[in-house]
């Protein structure tokens, strides 16, 4: 079942997602330039952190052990850090027509807590709509790319936030094939985006679907 929720007004809302090295980040910022060239109001944010108290919490999730937090209460820390973003940065500029652009949002949750840490997809969408109103982007883009080649990309340019990255190759796996899974259930919503390329063939593979939301609104 798709899940497009219209629980805001003005703004565009759009989520990158996708297993760790998939080029999110690069292309948040490719995306955030073309935007800010034609003229809107961007703002380029990431979880967890986006916030002053949500990149608290970050450092409570992304350092340390693997397995330091039991799986709810991981959980639990990320809706917290979500709930603190999207109070503080997301949802004032949705509200004065700013296009936001995340580097992560809930479905990471659905996948790796839900999903790969057995929290249940259900449990996670509960907290969803309990803490966020269920708030959901307009448009997210779900990079594609084998788990080894994101993290040979990945650990180019790691530092000490490597707690998930550590999780081991067979969790790194299984993590794509659940966000390709995920895709293709809230299709409406969501674009599956070969992220195999070069940058550049990345950024083009993506634009046609920013124009069409552009141009729909
Ligand atoms: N298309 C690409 N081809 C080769 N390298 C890339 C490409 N896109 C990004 N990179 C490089 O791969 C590394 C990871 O990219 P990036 O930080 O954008 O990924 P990410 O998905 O945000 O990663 P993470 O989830 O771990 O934060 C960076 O060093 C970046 O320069
Ligand atoms: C939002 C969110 C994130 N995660 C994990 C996924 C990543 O490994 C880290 C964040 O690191 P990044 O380099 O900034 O991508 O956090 C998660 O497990 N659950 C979530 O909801």
């Amino acid at each position: 079942m798709d899940d497009v929720h219209m629980t805001h007004a003005h703004g565009l809302f759009i989520s990158l997602e996708g297993g760790e090295g998939v080029g999110k980040s690069t292309q948040s910022r490719i995306l955030a330039d073309r935007l800010r060239a034609l003229g809107h109001e961007v703002i380029l944010t990431r979880e967890p952190g986006g916030a002053p108290g949500a990149e608290d919490i970050r450092r409570l999730l992304v350092t340390g052990e693997p397995g330091r937090w039991h799986p709810m209460s991981e959980t639990l820390l990320h809706v917290a850090a979500r709930v603190e973003h999207v109070a503080k940065t997301v949802r004032p500029a949705l509200d004065r027509g700013a296009v936001v652009i995340t580097d992560r949002y809930v479905d990471s949750t659905r996948v790796y807590q839900g999903i790969l840490q057995g929290i249940g997809g259900p449990v996670v969408d509960e907290l969803h709509r309990i803490a966020l109103a269920d708030l959901m982007p307009d448009l997210t883009l779900v990079l594609d790319l084998p788990s080894t080649q994101g993290l040979a990309r990945a650990n180019r340019r790691l530092g000490d936030e490597d707690r998930y990255e550590r999780m081991g190759d067979a969790f790194h796996a299984r993590l794509r094939d659940a966000f390709v899974a995920l895709a293709r259930t809230h299709h409406k919503r969501c674009r599956l985006i070969d992220a195999s390329g070069t940058e550049e063939q990345v950024a083009q593979a993506i634009w046609p679907h920013i124009q069409t939301l552009v141009s729909t609104r």
